[in-house]
C-alpha cells in the first residue's frame, strides 16, 4: 500500500510535487487543520502529516492517528504539536530549522522601522486624506542600541542587519559565547544590562519556562524610558498586560508584535493604539521562505517514509533497530541527566562533559552523549535533536567532552554529566538498574537516590534541624503533593540536597517561597 500524507495547512503546492515524485500520495487540504473534528475524523488514514502552525496536533488527535508515523512542520516552532504525546506513540516530529530564518529576521527589522517612523498610523492618516505632517515625528535608527534577547539563527541575522543599519548591538543569550558574539559584531551582556542600554529590544527565543514573560512588568520597568519593543518570536515572551500599562505610562514608547499569547489574536487590549504595530504571525510569510520550508519538509518526510532516513527530528535519537533495546534505557538516562544540568545551571554553560564508568562504557556511547547534550540544550532551544545537539553545542561555544572508562564503581554502569558554567561547576550521576528504569544516584559529590518523575523540585541547603519540616509544610500549605522525597548530605551539618517528586508542575510562587526558607541555597523546579 502506498504511503499517504495529509497536508493540512497552507503549504506551498511545491510540496505535493515532491511527494508525488517520491512515490508518496499527498492530499492537499490546506484549511483542514483549523477544523479539529474533521482532522480527527480523517487522520487515521495517513502515514504522514505536513503542517505549518494552524494545525494543532493534540494528544486526542494523535490517539486517532493509528497509522501516523511522522509529523513534518514546515517551519521552526513545534509548539503546536504535543511532542511528548507523539513520542509516546512512536511518531517522529521533524521541523525545518533554517528555511524561514532570513524572512523572519527581515520582518523584525521591518517592524522596527514601522515603529520608529509610525508608518502604519501615518499611512492610515494619509489615506484618510488628512496630510498630518506635523503629527508624526519619528526617531532615527542609526546610532541607537538594539538589544537582542536570544541570539540563535534569527537573532544572529537580525544582528547582522542591524549593524548594517549602523546600530550598536547588545545580546543576551546564555548559550552565546563572547567569541561568537564578537564574531557577530555584537556585545554579549546580561539581561539587566541589555534592559538598561537598549533603545530597541527584539526577542528571538523559543517560549520556554525560562523565557515566558521574560519582558515582565519588573523587567519592563528596568528598561530605558522610551524603549521600543519588537516580538517576532513567540507570544508569551512579553507580559501583554504589563506592556499595556508601560505603554499607558509612556515608559515604553512603542511595541511591534507579530505573535500573541493567544492566537489567532482577534481582540487585545494592545489593539487600537497608535504606538502599537501588529501583524498576524506573518514572520515566516514570504514566497521564498514558504517555498523553502515546503520543499524541505516534503523531502525529509518522503526520505523517512520511503527509506527510513531521519533528519531534523526533534524527538528521535539515531539508533539502529538492533542497538535500540540495549541502548534505550541509557539514552533515556543521558537525556534526563542532561535536562537536570540545563535546568539547574545558574549561568551560561561553557563546557559539558559526560563520563561513562563500567559496562556502559562498552556501548555506543555517542548516541547517549548526543541524547544528554540534547536534554541539556532542549531547556534553551526548541528545535534541537540528538543528531544536531553536539553540533549546536559547539556552534554556541560549549565544549563537549566524552570520557569512557572501564573502571569499577559501586554501580555496574554509571553515567556522570558535568557542566562548567561561568560561575561554577555542577554534576549529576545516574544509572539504570535491572528493572530498566533510570535513576539519579549522585548530585555533585552527594549520594542521593531517586527515580525521575515528570515534575520534581531540587533543593540545596545547609544541613540544619527543622529544615525538612518547614520544606514539607510549605509544600503542603501550597497544596503540592509529595510523591517521593530523597535526601542526601556530604557530612553532618554540611551541604545537603533534596530531590522531591511532586504530583504536577511546581507553582513558581512555591519555588520562590522555598528559596526564602532559612538555609536554602537553591530551589529549582525540574520538568522531564
Ligand atoms: N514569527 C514567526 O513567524 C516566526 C518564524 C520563525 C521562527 N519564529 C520563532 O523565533 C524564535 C527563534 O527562532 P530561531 O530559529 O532563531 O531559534 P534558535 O534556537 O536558533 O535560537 C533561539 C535562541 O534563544 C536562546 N535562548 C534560549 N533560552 C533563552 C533565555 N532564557 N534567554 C535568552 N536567550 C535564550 C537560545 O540559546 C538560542 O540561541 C523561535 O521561537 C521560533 O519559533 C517565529
Ligand atoms: O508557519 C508559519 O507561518 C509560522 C512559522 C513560525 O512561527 C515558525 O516557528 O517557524
Amino acid at each position: 500500500m502506498p504511503m499517504r500524507v495529509l497536508i493540512s495547512d497552507p503549504l506551498s503546492q511545491a510540496a505535493v510535487q515532491i511527494f508525488k515524485a517520491r512515490g508518496v500520495e499527498a492530499d492537499f487540504q490546506p484549511s483542514l487543520g483549523k477544523d479539529k473534528e474533521r482532522l480527527a475524523a480523517v487522520i487515521g488514514d495517513y502515514d504522514g502529516l505536513a503542517i505549518r502552525s494552524a494545525t494543532k496536533v493534540t494528544a486526542d488527535t494523535l490517539a486517532k492517528a493509528g497509522r501516523l508515523k511522522i509529523i513534518g512542520r514546515a517551519g521552526i516552532g513545534v509548539d503546536n504539536v504535543d511532542v511528548a504525546a507523539a513520542t509516546a506513540r512512536g511518531v517522529i516530529v521533524m521541523n525545518t530549522p533554517f528555511g524561514n530564518s532570513v524572512t523572519t529576521a527581515e520582518h523584525a527589522i521591518a517592524l522596527m522601522f514601522a515603529l520608529a517612523r509610525q508608518i502604519p498610523a501615518a499611512d492610515a492618516s494619509t489615506q484618510a486624506g488628512k496630510w498630518e505632517k506635523n503629527r508624526f515625528m519619528g526617531v532615527e535608527i542609526a546610532g541607537k542600541t538594539l538589544g537582542i534577547i536570544g541570539c540563535g539563527n534569527i537573532g544572529s541575522i537580525v544582528a547582522a542587519r542591524a549593524l548594517g543599519l549602523r546600530m550598536r548591538v547588545v545580546a543576551f543569550d546564555p548559550f552565546l559565547s563572547s567569541e561568537r558574539a564578537k564574531s557577530l559584531g555584537a556585545e554579549k551582556v546580561e539581561l539587566d544590562e541589555l534592559l538598561a542600554r537598549a533603545d530597541f529590544i527584539t526577542l528571538h527565543t523559543p517560549l520556554t519556562p525560562q523565557t515566558r514573560n521574560i519582558l515582565s512588568a519588573e523587567n519592563l520597568s528596568r528598561a530605558q524610558k522610551g524603549v521600543r519593543i519588537v516580538n517576532c518570536a513567540r507570544g508569551g515572551l512579553v507580559d501583554e498586560d504589563a506592556l499595556c500599562r508601560a505603554l499607558d505610562s509612556g515608559h515604553v514608547a512603542g511595541a511591534a508584535l507579530d505573535v500573541f499569547s493567544v492566537e489567532p489574536a482577534t481582540s487585545s487590549p494592545l489593539f487600537g493604539r497608535e504606538n502599537v504595530v501588529c501583524t498576524p504571525h506573518l514572520g515566516a510569510s514570504t514566497h521564498e521562505a514558504q517555498e523553502k520550508v515546503a520543499l524541505q519538509v516534503a523531502e525529509q518526510m518522503a526520505d523517512y517514509l520511503t527509506r527510513g532516513a531521519v533528519a531534523n527530528a526533534v524527538n528521535f535519537p539515531s539508533i539502529t533497530a538492533e542497538e535500540a533495546p540495549l541502548l534505550r534505557p541509557f539514552v533515556e538516562l543521558g537525556a534526563k541527566l542532561g535536562a537536570v544540568l540545563g535546568q539547574i545551571a545558574s549561568a551560561g554553560i561553557e563546557k559539558f562533559s559526560i563520563t561513562y564508568d563500567g559496562a556502559v562504557a562498552e556501548q555506543k556511547t555517542k548516541a547517549i552523549t548526543a541524547a544528554a547534550a540534547c536534554g541539556m540544550l532542549r531547556v534553551f532551544l526548541d528545535q534541537v535533536n540528538p543528531v544536531s545537539a553536539l553540533h549546536m553545542a559547539r556552534e554556541r561555544g560549549v565544549m563537549v567532552e566524552e570520557i569512557a572508562r572501564a573502571v569499577e564503581s559501586d554501580y555496574e554502569s554509571l553515567i556522570t554529566v558535568r557542566a562548567v558554567t561561568s560561575k561554577d561547576e555542577i554534576a549529576v550521576s545516574g544509572t539504570v538498574f535491572h528493572d530498566g528504569r533510570p535513576r539519579i544516584v549522585r548530585l555533585g559529590e552527594i549520594a542521593v537516590e531517586s527515580e525521575f518523575a515528570p515534575s520534581m523540585i531540587y533543593v540545596t541547603n545547609e544541613d540544619k534541624p527543622g529544615f525538612i519540616g518547614r520544606f514539607a509544610g510549605l509544600l503542603g500549605d501550597a497544596g503540592v503533593n509529595i510523591a517521593t522525597f530523597a535526601l542526601g548530605r556530604d557530612r553532618l551539618g554540611g551541604a545537603a540536597v533534596a530531590l522531591v517528586a511532586i504530583d504536577g508542575p511546581a507553582p513558581p510562587a512555591t519555588i520562590a517561597a522555598l528559596r526564602d526558607l532559612p538555609g536554602v541555597k537553591q530551589a529549582t523546579a525540574l520538568q522531564f
